[in-house]
């Protein structure tokens, strides 16, 4: 990478555990800020490290997704980018515009209505009037509040809150976005249109640090990722790597919860999945990468790895829901249960003439079977987002493809 646009070196941050300790350091801290001395390196009493000897890099249009248990640091660090705290050890360097979603509702005035508060939002972008009138349909047609507009936001649900805060954010390009966990309080349609415009987002450059702790999302949107445990980066790097890391730093390997990623039941792998992605479908591109849709046909094509020969192999695929229900399970009945498998891998392509998955999230497992047996399971293989047709609705957990007729 060239130049990264956030760079961290050996980055630590203290916190107080009393506020008998917050009036007296802060007080000395802010003489040593005064006379332009270093601030203290070391622990005083009733000082703790929230984080320590944190780097890592992160470069233009791309996301660093950050994970760790509760208390681990996560917010404490986009603090640290967004300038709300100073290090107390080490060097950020950063480059471009901060725009942040950190705390849900800070940024909104409670008692002024939605509209009152996109234009006081806008105008703090660098917006003036005339450039907020233009983009104030678009604000509100993502944030989906049309008929509360021109309520006051103190009556929004802390779902409306974030759709607000989100839409505003993200209505201009900025360099650096910060997004701490506000997706989990919306709607599954509207976690889509936010996992959309991350995607656009990224490809117009914008690097994005986002914390969850939902796995499919941050899969969806990071491409690296840095796990923080106590303070400290136990791991940086590949998401597959850094989510087997948290997992089993927290013991639920050992636990035998079935994490997601592998599969217990399986010694080891003959054969699986490498790699699987959704195949553009003429007018399906999107910003990002590849819309899917209810209803309709999806293809997918799928990299495997063989490390012997295998003869009559069938490729099966899974699809969890964000609430870790199996909720679909391919079948092919014909050529899809009686593959040859070369033992240097190949490609395959699987299609879906009628996608029955209703709009949400949903993680891709699955691999290959033969007499009944997996040969090899890929826990997590794809993050698939699932959209809606304009003026489509579904209820339940899947929509079945019905063909109506007059009866004669
Ligand atoms: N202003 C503060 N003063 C004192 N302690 C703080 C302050 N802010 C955070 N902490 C402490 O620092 C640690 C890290 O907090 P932080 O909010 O960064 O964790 P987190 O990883 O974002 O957690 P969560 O997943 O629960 O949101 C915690 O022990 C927290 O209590």
């Amino acid at each position: 990478m060239s130049h990264p646009v956030i760079l961290f070196e050996g980055v630590g941050k203290k916190f107080r555990r009393s506020l008998k300790a917050d009036l007296l350091y802060g007080f000395q801290d802010a003489s040593r800020s005064l006379f332009r001395r270093k601030p203290l390196e070391h622990l005083r009493s009733d000082e703790f490290w929230a984080l320590r000897d944190i780097s890592f890099t992160a470069g233009a249009g791309e996301c660093i997704g950050i994970i760790g248990p509760n208390g681990a640091g996560k917010s404490t660090l986009l603090k640290l980018v967004n300038g709300d705290y100073r290090p107390d050890r080490g060097r950020i360097a950063m480059r471009g515009r901060i725009k942040s979603l950190i705390r849900l509702g800070t940024g909104l005035q409670p008692m002024l209505t939605g509209r009152e508060n996109i234009y006081i939002q806008c105008a703090q972008l660098g917006l003036d009037k005339r450039a907020t009138d233009a983009t104030l349909d678009e604000i509100v047609a993502f944030a989906g509040l049309e008929k509360t507009l021109d309520a006051p936001v103190r009556h929004y649900s802390d779902g409306m809150y974030a759709r607000l805060e989100f839409s505003i954010a993200t209505c201009l390009p900025t360099d650096i976005l910060l997004v701490d966990e506000v997706l989990a309080v919306g709607d599954i349609a509207f976690q889509i249109r936010c996992l959309e415009r991350l995607d656009s987002l990224k490809c117009n450059g914008t690097t994005v640090l986002f914390v969850s702790h939902s796995e499919m999302t941050i899969r969806h949107v990071a491409d690296h990722c840095l796990l923080l445990f106590d303070g400290e980066a136990l791991a940086f790097g590949e998401t597959d790597k850094v989510f087997l890391k948290y997992y089993q730093s927290i013991g639920y390997l050992d636990r035998q919860l079935k994490p997601l990623g592998t599969s217990p039941e399986i010694p080891a792998d003959f054969a699986g999945v490498a790699s699987i992605r959704a195949l553009a479908v003429k007018g399906q591109e999107n910003a990002g990468g590849v819309k899917v849709f209810t209803g309709q046909p999806v293809d997918f094509e799928v990299s495997y790895f063989a490390s012997v020969p295998v003869d009559s192999a069938g490729l099966v695929l899974q699809f969890w829901n964000q609430a870790d229900i199996l909720i679909a399970t391919t079948h092919s009945d014909t050529d899809g249960h009686r593959l040859s498998l070369k033992p240097d891998g190949g490609r395959l392509r699987l299609a879906l003439p009628f996608l029955s998955l209703i709009p949400g999230i949903y993680r891709v497992a699955g691999g290959f079977v033969s007499a009944g047996d997996w040969l090899g399971y890929g826990g997590h293989l794809l993050t698939l987002v699932v959209a809606q047709k304009q003026g489509q609705a579904y209820e339940g957990l899947i929509s079945i493809e019905a063909k109506v007729s007059n009866a004669e």
